[in-house]
Formats: structure tokens, C-alpha cells, sequence
């Protein structure tokens, strides 16, 4: 893999996050609360293991909300009509960010309360 095409294939990259970040409502959100999370943890004072799940639960968050909203566009541009399959698509992609959300809350709260009370 050449320098050049490393670098183009990044900045897609960028260009679907900015993409998401102007267009998703519910990108926007995650980001808010990592930067959220990111100050809480700073604030709070946690060890380097923490950190480190703390940066994973972010990061796999952020990816999978980025992931479907690539399904999303996907769907649509399949059909622009109600079809059941685009619907369990897309319930099913929905289900998995909120998989995740749940389990990274528990996980986040697991790590900060002990710390708080
Ligand atoms: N083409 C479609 N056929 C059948 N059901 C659909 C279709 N598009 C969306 N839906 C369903 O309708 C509901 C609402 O979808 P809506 O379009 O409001 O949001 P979304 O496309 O899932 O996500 P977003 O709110 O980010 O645009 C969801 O259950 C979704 O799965």
C-alpha cells in the first residue's frame, strides 16, 4: 500500500465522520457525551486500566453509530419505499448501538461511582 492512497483512504474517512457529525443528530450526541465522559474521567482521576476502557467503550460507541447510520443510507438507497426487510435492517442496526450503550453505561457507572461515593 502506497503513502498516497494510505492518505486518501484516511481522509474519506474524515469525510464520512464530518459527514455524520452535520447529518446524524444522534452522532452528534455521542460525541457530546464522550467529550462529556473524557472530562468527568479526567476530573475523577482514574487508573491507566480505566482509561483504557473508557477509550475502547468510546471508540466502539462512536463506530457503531457511524456504522449505522452507514446502514441507514444504505437501506434507502435500496428502497425508497416501506418494506419489511428495510425495516428489521434497520431495527436490527438500531438494537446494536443500544446493545452497546447499555452495556458501556453499566461499565461506565461500574468505573465512576465507587470513585464519587
Ligand atoms: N424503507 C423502510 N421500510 C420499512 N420501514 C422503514 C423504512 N425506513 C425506515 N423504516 C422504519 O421506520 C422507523 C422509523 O424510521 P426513521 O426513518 O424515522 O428513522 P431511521 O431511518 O431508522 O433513522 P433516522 O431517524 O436516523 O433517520 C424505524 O422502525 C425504521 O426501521
Amino acid at each position: 500500500m502506497n503513502a498516497n492512497r494510505f492518505f486518501r483512504s484516511f481522509k474519506f474517512a474524515a469525510e464520512g465522520i464530518k459527514t455524520a457529525l452535520v447529518k446524524e443528530q444522534n452522532v452528534r450526541f455521542h460525541f457530546l457525551a464522550a467529550v462529556i465522559v473524557v472530562i468527568a474521567a479526567f476530573f475523577t482521576g482514574l487508573s491507566y486500566t480505566e482509561w483504557q476502557v473508557i477509550i475502547l467503550l468510546i471508540g466502539g460507541m462512536i463506530a457503531l453509530e457511524l456504522i449505522n447510520s452507514a446502514l441507514e443510507r444504505v437501506v434507502d438507497l435500496v428502497t425508497g419505499e416501506f418494506h419489511p426487510l428495510a425495516k428489521q435492517a434497520k431495527d436490527i442496526a438500531a438494537g446494536a448501538v443500544l446493545v452497546f450503550a447499555v452495556a458501556s453505561a453499566i461499565i461506565g457507572l461500574l468505573i465512576f461511582i465507587p470513585k464519587w461515593f
